[in-house]
């Protein structure tokens, strides 16, 4: 299995957002960031805007998800149209029920934790999820600088799941760009997210097709 390329739209122009997700067509996801102001200091959009985006993107959607009481919340996303949910285990009371519920809904169950919470509290629960994020950044904003202390979580969550003989995706958000992309793939992870490095980008197709190259190098080796 290659590597996955998610774009995240949070550095789109959300005036031309149906413009800007057909931009990105070659990769495999497409990033959907939903920011409530509580879970994290910012907002984005939320449900009716995510259903569209599922109906206008040609590429599965993968929303992630820094809202309070994702128990509630994420499995409308899924009934939304959304092949992907990423929940933060930060802010999930059951977080077995809600991948069990997004499952059950026919989507993908991701879990996401923030740089301060240590990887030893999703280990438990990898079983019952197709895929764990490990932000690179505090949530919250594009643009920021990518934490390369946090690869040793995937190297133990790429561990863990290969001793448990579970097909687990592992993803990275915040500060990945040709510099960093390596770094994430060599360490385990095998979906990328890039905002402002895809959107930022003359070409986008070509940026997407330049860090896939440069992480299936590193894919290969590792
Ligand atoms: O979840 C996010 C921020 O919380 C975004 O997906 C992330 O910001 C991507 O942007 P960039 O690649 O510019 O860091
Ligand atoms: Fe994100």
């Amino acid at each position: 299995m290659g590597i996955q390329i998610a774009p995240s739209i949070l550095s789109a122009d959300f005036a031309n957002l149906e413009r800007d997700i057909l931009t990105v067509g070659g990769a495999d996801w497409l990033h959907v960031d939903v920011m409530d102001g509580h879970f994290v200091p910012n907002m984005t959009f939320g449900l009716p805007v995510v259903e569209r985006i599922c109906e206008v993107s040609p590429l599965p959607v993968d929303a992630h998800l820094m809202i309070d009481d994702p128990d509630r919340w994420a499995p409308r996303y899924a009934e939304a149209g959304a092949a992907s949910v990423t929940f933060h285990l930060e802010a999930a009371h059951d977080p077995r029920a809600i991948a069990a519920d997004l499952r059950s809904l026919g989507a993908r169950a991701s879990c996401a934790i923030k740089p301060g919470t240590p990887v030893e509290d999703v280990l438990p629960l990898i079983d019952r999820l197709d895929m764990v994020l490990v932000m690179t950044v505090e949530p919250g904003f594009g643009g920021q600088s990518f934490m390369a202390d946090m690869m040793p979580k995937l190297r133990t969550l790429r561990a863990a799941a290969e001793a448990a003989g579970r097909d687990l995706r592992l993803q990275t958000d915040g500060g990945i760009a040709r510099a960093t992309v390596g770094t994430v793939v060599e360490a385990g992870c095998d979906v990328v997210v890039a905002g402002s490095a895809i959107y930022g980008a003359e070409d986008r197709a070509a940026e997407i097709a330049m860090l896939r190259e440069l992480g299936e190098r590193v894919h290969h080796h590792a």
